[in-house]
């Protein structure tokens, strides 16, 4: 796999010859006839969601960096990683913003072999299946250079579109696909992003990872006085209780029982204010 983002410098960035959406799009067309991909030296392309920490594709090496005029959204549907047909998970797309910075991380593919294949996984994951459409966008790293990013616009059949934070982290934490949970999905991206560019504040993203956290909060609440307590515990005791953490239920998902120990510390940090409420809270 690439190197790390240190290792980028100025004389790697080959901006030569480099592939165009528009070349992208007219391969799709004629890949389907078996046709080879454009003779190209370089492919860029930028990641801003699961391209973040699960590329999935081999290349030369990787830079993070940022790109202005534009919001990362999770207003984007998803049926084929993240969701299922008729219930559909949340995923990221890019929103036109002029004051919008989003920060991620450029590949740069060499050679036909690597770009081919990066391109035959990338068209089916995101075009053929996820409902993007290719695109170019300026790229500010160590230099600042032409990349193509996938984007879903609100024309795509999966597209769903803004909505309140409370709703779409609802839709998170129930929902889940092949690839696995929602909750994993932006908490990996997250996570990521916090060690790669902490100099990077999307409060999108950070609202919506603390609504996460409240729900969780809520299912273990529900969970401790389902299993443990009498619904006249305190926080405390919520906080220090294992038995909701460690007992399984044949309708747990276990993304979410490891999310109790793993990220008990933001689910803590919601948790007070909820408890001290004597009602049965909302899951
Ligand atoms: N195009 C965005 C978003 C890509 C994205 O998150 N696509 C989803 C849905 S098609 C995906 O590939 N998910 C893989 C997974 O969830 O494991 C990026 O550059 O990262």
């Amino acid at each position: 796999m690439g190197a790390n983002l240190f290792e980028c410098s100025v004389d790697r960035v080959d901006m030569k010859n480099t592939l165009t959406a528009e070349e992208v799009r007219e391969w799709v067309v004629r890949s389907q006839s078996g046709t080879q991909c454009p003779e190209s030296r370089s492919l860029l392309v930028f990641g801003y969601g699961s391209l973040v920490w699960l590329p999935k594709f081999a290349y030369h090496h990787r830079e993070v960096g940022c790109i202005h005029g534009f919001v990362r959204r999770f207003w984007q549907g998803n049926v084929s990683h993240r969701g299922v047909p008729g219930s559909p998970g949340r995923v990221v797309t890019l929103v036109a913003d002029r004051e919008g910075v989003t920060w991620g991380v450029a590949y740069h593919l060499k050679g036909k072999q690597q770009i081919e294949s990066a391109l035959q996984h990338l068209v089916t994951r995101e075009m053929i299946k996820g409902g993007y459409d290719v695109a170019t966008t300026m790229f500010h790293g160590q230099l600042s250079y032409n990349v193509l990013t996938f984007v879903a616009t609100p024309d795509n059949a999966h597209y769903l579109g803004p909505a309140p934070v409370d709703t779409v982290a609802n839709t998170i934490v129930n929902s889940r696909g092949q690839s696995g949970h929602n909750l994993e999905y932006i908490f990996n991206l997250v996570d990521a992003l916090r060690v790669e560019a902490p100099q990077g504040v999307d409060n999108h993203l950070h609202s919506l990872e603390e609504a996460c956290h409240r729900r969780l909060s809520h299912i273990l609440i529900n969970r401790h006085r389902a299993f443990c307590c009498d619904g006249t515990d305190t926080s405390e005791c919520m906080a220090e209780c294992h038995k909701c953490l460690t007992t399984r239920h044949s309708d747990d998902d276990a993304y979410i029982i490891d999310c109790f120990t793993r990220r008990m510390d933001k689910i803590k940090a919601v948790i007070a204010p909820i408890v001290q409420q004597p009602e049965k809270v909302k899951n």
